[in-house]
Order: structure tokens, then C-alpha cells, then sequence
């Protein structure tokens, strides 16, 4: 290690729900955590978006408050890394200063400008360079959907971030972006570069300018800035290490890859759904469809294969918050610890498979494994004896029809062991429901903050605390990794016979979600209820 004396790494992960500073010793133990909800606004064109300043503003005071929690906290850091939510859009002008709020991963507003670039003779070309189905959570798709709409944005920009990279920038004063984004948004994830034909087919040849500096946190680091210490409470000159996107530094932290595990796979079930394994580079399998993702791990020669649904929890949240809405139109208010302590009780009342859920809350509709921004939930097979503890249950086994359906398009073997962290992971009840219908053995890991720790481990190789991310993945993952947990056979059986139904109804819906959609456009239908208004996390416009 460079600096003897400095034994804490600290780990940032600038989620969708919450921004969270974590530090670790050396040896990858959690010493504590600090955590601001994040804040981003939602509209009814589909618009979701946040303000690059004060995302800034709430990763610094985690920063702080980690200080207040872990002493001399300044003076031990060895390195600070930084995660993020993925794709999306950070645009950033002339002086550093942000040209707008960003368009998140949530937004849906290039819709269209997708389905102009998929049909676009050159979009397999991108896909078999990127590895990665055009959504239009893609900052590709966003920023090609700017240039034909409000081309001015893109014209006040000098660089276009996402949004570890825009922290990154606050950080240490370096524009800069990771092999990771560069690669599955406009580059080849086997070179870990940008690729001439995958910006092209996105119709951002003339924009290229906009891209930044591709710089890989585990070779590469950059000094904190004074000013940057001097909103954080650290020193400056401590060295910065750009993660890799969340999804993987997460899957990194929670076993994606760990020595002589086949057939391991690893599914995030946080607001989003990512389902995942590691494989060489070369054992990528590129579906007909092309959807999902490829997105490269900070491990040489490796990448994530990923297929991922638009909404998990969110589907939960909706279900919770439709009980919750009525309960407090009869004066009960329940609150979101209240709410997720019920879940357990409800799911072990309603019966298995008494419904089918398709669990696509998302107004972006779904990414994985198809894309299709008309998707829409709904529920099959409601009769008068369906009760709420049924819904929610149903909402659960939706969330591993999905996931299924995902490790189904990715080829080769469902998995031999599924690794499982996020919000619904938590009770062994909901890991019960989700191995079960996955028809895979599970597992969890003692890992608290996986996206945090995932960061580190880049610094701790890039500071040179071990040889190679195999060794780090040796001391900081595999130990933690908690006991097999194997699911029920006799749900099992039920589920495997519920799942071609499941793929059967959402492929029979879709042209039902395309004259929904024509109807909605056309006005006919109000996107909501006058009474009843869209959540605002925060006006920041
Ligand atoms: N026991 C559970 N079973 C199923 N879903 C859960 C459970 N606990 C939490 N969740 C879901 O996970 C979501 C996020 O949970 P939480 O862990 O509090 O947040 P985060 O993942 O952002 O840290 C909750 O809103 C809920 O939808
Ligand atoms: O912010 P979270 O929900 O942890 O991660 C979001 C993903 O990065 C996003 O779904 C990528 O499109």
C-alpha cells in the first residue's frame, strides 16, 4: 500500500433510492454506513429526472456524516471509490457546470427515437459490438432522441456523463468515464473501447465529441480536489477510483464470480430486476432478439451477461402503497417499515400460483427479455375468492416468472445456483418464492452494502492491497457467502408447469399494450386520475 496508516477505503454508491458512503477496512469489514435518499422527479410524458447539483450536494453530506461516524476518518482513508446508477444522461457545459437535470435510466421519453434506431439496418451491427439491446434507458438512445428534439442541450454540452462519472468530475476535477458504460452504451465490450460503428448506428457520429476519456479504476487513479475536500471532510489529494457501474460492482460484491463456483448466477432485486452470470468474453451468447445486456466486470477478460426487468420492487411498492392508499382513506396509516414487516405474513398467507403477474409497473414498460416500452402489469386469473394476501403474493412470483423468463433468453443451462441480494432478498420467505419458481438452489450473502464494497474492492486493487481482483474477491466475497438454501419441490413442480403460461400471456398482451398505448397518445384515456397525483420526490425544475 502506498500510505501506511491509512486503513479504511470508503465506498460510494449513488443509487436510484439512496445515495450511501460506506467504509471498510482493508480486509473489506464494514466499519459504517451514511445514506441520503436520493431525490428525482417523475412526469406523466414519461419524463424521470434529477438535479446533477444536488446529487453533488447529497453525496457530499454522506461523506461527512461517514466522518462523524468513523474516526479520524480523513486522515485513514487509503482511497475513495465511486458507483452509481447506470445509463441515463448527466450533461455537463462549459466551467463544469451541468446543462440540465439528468434524464435518468427511468425515463422513458426516447421511446420513440428507439423504435426509429431499431429498425435501422445498422442496429445489429451495434448490438453484436455493444452486447447490449437498445432501451430507452440508454444514454445512446437519450442523447440520439436529444438530437432530434431539442438539439440546443447537446449544443450548450462539452461532455456527457452518467452518474458516478458526474461524481467523479466533482470529485476530482477529471472528466472521465469507465469501460463498463463506455462500452455496453457505444463501444465493443470485448476491446473495452469506443467502436466507430456502434456510434454510428446510434446517429451520433457528429456528436462523438461529447464522450469522454475512458479510465479503468482498477489501474487508474485521480487526487481528490481541495475544493472537493473541503465539501467532504477529507484530504484533499486522497486518491479517487471511478467504479464500474452498479449493477456490476454490485453482482462483484454479492458473488457474482468467485473461484471454482459453475454455473453461479446472481440477480439484483432491487427497484430494478438484473439477472446476471460471469463469463469470458468469448462465451458471451448474443440472443436473435437483440436484448439485455453485456456489460464488462472489473476482471480481465470477463463480463456480466445480463438480462434485466425494467421494475422488481417496484412492483411490491405498488402493491403495498395500494393498501396502504385505501387503509388511509379509513384513517390508518401504516408506515414503510410497517408496510415491508406485513410482506412475510401476507405472502405465507396466499395460496401458490393462484395467480399470474406480470410485473411490468414500469411506465418505461420492460427491457428484459424483450423490449417494449407499451409493456404494462397486470394480473391473470382474478376470481371472488382472490384476496390481497394472493396479490402480493402473486406480485412475488411474478418477480421470479421475470426473472426466469431472463435466465431462459441468456442460453446455455438455467442456473446451477442463484446468488441473490436487494430489497426482496431480505426474508428467507420471498428467497423461498424466487428459487422455487427460478428452480434454482440459493444464496445469500452476509454483504450488507454490495455495491459500496464492490467499489472498494476496485480501489483496494487499484492501491495494490492484492495482486489481482481474484485475490480481493478471495478475502472481501467468498468467506461471506451464507448457507445454500434449497427450494421447496413440491412448489417447484407448480411453478415450472405455471411458467409457459406466464411467457404464453405476455407475448398474446402485446398488441393489446400497442392499442393502449395508440389510445393513450390519442387522449383518449387521462394517463392519471385527476384526483390522484404523480409522486414528486422533488421539484427540481
Ligand atoms: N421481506 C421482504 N420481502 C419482499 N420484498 C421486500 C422485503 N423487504 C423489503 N422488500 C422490498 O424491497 C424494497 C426495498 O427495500 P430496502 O431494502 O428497504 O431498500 P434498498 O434495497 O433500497 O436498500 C422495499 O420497498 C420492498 O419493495
Ligand atoms: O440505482 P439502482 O436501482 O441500484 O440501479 C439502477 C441501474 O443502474 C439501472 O437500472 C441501469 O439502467
Amino acid at each position: 500500500m502506498a500510505n501506511p496508516g491509512r486503513d479504511v477505503l470508503v465506498g460510494i454508491d449513488a443509487g436510484t433510492s439512496v445515495i450511501k458512503a460506506v467504509a471498510f477496512d482493508l480486509a473489506g469489514r464494514q466499519i459504517a454506513v451514511a445514506s441520503v435518499p436520493n431525490h428525482y422527479t417523475t412526469k406523466a410524458d414519461g419524463a424521470a429526472f434529477q438535479s446533477l447539483d444536488q446529487t453533488w450536494i447529497d453525496c457530499a453530506q454522506t461523506l461527512r456524516d461517514l466522518g462523524a461516524k468513523v474516526e479520524d476518518l480523513a486522515k485513514r482513508t487509503a482511497a475513495v471509490a465511486v458507483t452509481g446508477q447506470g445509463d441515463g444522461t448527466w450533461l455537463v457545459g462549459a466551467k463544469n457546470r451541468p446543462v440540465s437535470d439528468a434524464w435518468l435510466w427511468l425515463d422513458a421519453r426516447a421511446a420513440d427515437t428507439v423504435l426509429r434506431l431499431q429498425g435501422s439496418p445498422a442496429n445489429r451491427a451495434r448490438f453484436e459490438a455493444t452486447g447490449t439491446g437498445l432501451a430507452a434507458c440508454n444514454q445512446g438512445a437519450q442523447i440520439a432522441h436529444m438530437a432530434a428534439t431539442t438539439p440546443e442541450l447537446l449544443d450548450r454540452a462539452e461532455v456527457a456523463l452518467h452518474c458516478k462519472d458526474w461524481l467523479y468530475l466533482k470529485l476530482t476535477g477529471v472528466r472521465a468515464t469507465d469501460p463498463s458504460e463506455a462500452s455496453f452504451t457505444y463501444g465493443n465490450f470485448r476491446t473495452r473501447r469506443y467502436d466507430d460503428v456502434a456510434i454510428e448506428a446510434l446517429g451520433l457520429t457528429a456528436r462523438r465529441g461529447l464522450l469522454p476519456e475512458i479510465v479503468d479504476g482498477t489501474k487508474v487513479t485521480h487526487s481528490l480536489s481541495p475544493e472537493a475536500a473541503a465539501a467532504t471532510g477529507l484530504l484533499a489529494g486522497t486518491p479517487v477510483c471511478l467504479g464500474f457501474v452498479d449493477i456490476v460492482v454490485t453482482a462483484l460484491g454479492a458473488g457474482i464470480h468467485t473461484a471454482g463456483a459453475v454455473g453461479a448466477a446472481c440477480s439484483i432485486v432491487g427497484s430494478t430486476g438484473m439477472h446476471m452470470r460471469a463469463v469470458q468474453n468469448a462465451d458471451v451468447h448474443l440472443n436473435g432478439e437483440g436484448t439485455g445486456y453485456v456489460i464488462a466486470l472489473p476482471i480481465p477478460g470477463m463480463s456480466a451477461q445480463v438480462q434485466s426487468n425494467m421494475a422488481a420492487t417496484l412492483n411490491i411498492d405498488w402493491v403495498l402503497n395500494l393498501a396502504c392508499d385505501l387503509l388511509s382513506e379509513f384513517g390508518t396509516k401504516l408506515s414503510p417499515s410497517d408496510r415491508v414487516k406485513r410482506i412475510d405474513e401476507w405472502l405465507q398467507l396466499g395460496r401458490p400460483c393462484a395467480h399470474l403477474y406480470h410485473p411490468y409497473i414500469s411506465d418505461a414498460g420492460e427491457r428484459g427479455p424483450f423490449v417494449d416500452t407499451n409493456a404494462r402489469a397486470s394480473f391473470i386469473g382474478l376470481t371472488s375468492e382472490s384476496r390481497y394476501p394472493d396479490l402480493l403474493r402473486a406480485v412475488i412470483e411474478g418477480l421470479g416468472m421475470a426473472m426466469r423468463d431472463c435466465y431462459a433468453a441468456m442460453g446455455g443451462a438455467m442456473p446451477a445456483e442463484l446468488r441473490l441480494t436487494g430489497g426482496a432478498t431480505r426474508s428467507r420467505a420471498s428467497r423461498g418464492v424466487l428459487g422455487a419458481v427460478v428452480g434454482a438452489p440459493v444464496r445469500i450473502s452476509m454483504r450488507e452494502e454490495a455495491g459500496a464494497a464492490g467499489a472498494a474492492m476496485m480501489a483496494a486493487v487499484a492501491l495494490g492491497a492484492y495482486p489481482d481482483m481474484q485475490a480481493c474477491i478471495a478475502e472481501w466475497v467468498t468467506p461471506l457467502l451464507g448457507q445454500v438454501e434449497t427450494p421447496d419441490p413440491e412448489l417447484m413442480q407448480i411453478y415450472a408447469q405455471a411458467f409457459p403460461g406466464y411467457q404464453q400471456a405476455r407475448r398474446a398482451l402485446a398488441p393489446v399494450w400497442e392499442e393502449m398505448a395508440r389510445q393513450t397518445n390519442a387522449g383518449r384515456y387521462p394517463e392519471v386520475l385527476p384526483s390522484i397525483t404523480r409522486v414528486e420526490r422533488r421539484a427540481v425544475q
